[in-house]
C-alpha cells in the first residue's frame, strides 16, 4: 500500500493456512510405520517436524521426512477448513490484492509441481496466477502476511508486512508480545484484520500527504 493509497496487498501462506500440512504428516507417519513412536498433534511443539521427531528418537527424523518428501503428499493434503471460502471471498474484496505465498522443501522434486497442482485442483486457475514461490518471504513486499511459521527471517530485516499468526497446532503455545497478532482459525474474523489494517494505511497515507503539502509550501 506504501504512501499512495492503493489497493491492500494480503500475502496468504499455503501450508499451515490453506492446506494441512501436520495432519496428513501425521496419518502418513502411522500407517508407513505404525509400530513407531509418533508425535500427536496436541503435543507438537514448533515448527519443524523433522526437528520434534529427532528429538523423540533420532532414526525417526529422516522416517518422517520420508512422508513429506514422498511423492503425492502436497498433492493430497486436506483444505484447511473454511480455507477456500475464506481465498474466495478476499479475491473479490474491492481494493483487496490476494497472493498465495508459500515456501518449496529444499528437496523440491514433487513439492513444487504438486503445490502449484493443489492450488489449482482446490482454488482455480485464477489462484495459480497468484502464487508466489520463495525460501524467503521476507523480500515480498505487502500490508499482511497470514502465516503459520512464528519466527520468520531472511534478508531484509524490516519485511513491509504485518504477520499474523494463523494458529496451529505446532504454535499454539505461543505466547506473542504485542503488537503481534494472531488468527484462531479462518472462523475468526479474518476481515476485521484485512479492514484494520486497511484503516491503518489509508491513515499513514493521508499524512504522508500531508506531509508532502507541507514541504511543497516550505519550499
Ligand atoms: C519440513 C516442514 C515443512 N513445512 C512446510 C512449510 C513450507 O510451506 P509454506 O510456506 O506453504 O508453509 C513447506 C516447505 O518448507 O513445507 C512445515 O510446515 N513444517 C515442516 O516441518
Ligand atoms: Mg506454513
Amino acid at each position: 500500500m506504501g504512501s499512495a493509497a492503493g489497493p491492500l496487498r494480503v500475502l496468504v501462506d499455503m501450508d499451515g493456512v490453506l492446506a494441512d500440512f501436520e495432519g496428513a504428516v501425521l496419518r502418513g507417519f502411522l500407517s508407513r510405520f505404525p509400530g513407531e513412536p509418533r508425535v500427536e498433534l496436541a503435543e507438537r511443539r514448533g515448527f519443524s517436524v523433522w526437528e520434534q521427531y529427532r528429538c523423540l528418537r533420532r532414526d525417526l527424523a529422516d522416517k518422517v521426512a520420508s512422508i513429506y518428501e514422498s511423492p503425492g503428499f502436497f498433492l493430497g493434503l486436506d483444505p484447511i477448513p473454511g480455507a477456500i471460502e475464506a481465498m474466495q471471498e478476499m479475491i473479490l474484496m474491492q481494493d483487496t490484492e490476494v497472493f498465495i505465498c508459500t515456501s518449496p522443501l529444499r528437496k523440491y522434486e514433487h513439492c513444487i509441481l504438486e503445490k502449484y497442482k493443489w492450488v489449482e485442483k482446490h482454488l482455480g486457475p485464477e489462484f495459480v496466477e497468484r502464487i508466489i514461490l520463495t525460501r524467503d518471504k521476507t523480500i515480498v513486499s505487502a500490508d499482511l502476511l497470514f502465516d503459520d511459521k512464528d519466527t520468520i527471517r531472511g534478508v531484509e530485516l524490516n519485511p513491509s508486512w504485518e504477520h499474523i499468526l494463523f494458529t496451529c497446532c505446532h504454535n499454539k503455545h505461543i505466547q506473542l508480545k504485542p503488537p503481534r497478532r494472531r488468527l484462531l482459525s479462518w472462523a475468526d474474523d479474518w476481515r476485521a484484520i484485512v479492514e484494520s489494517k486497511r484503516r491503518k494505511a489509508q491513515k499513514l497515507s493521508a499524512m504522508n500527504n500531508a506531509a508532502d503539502i507541507r514541504k511543497k509550501l516550505e519550499v
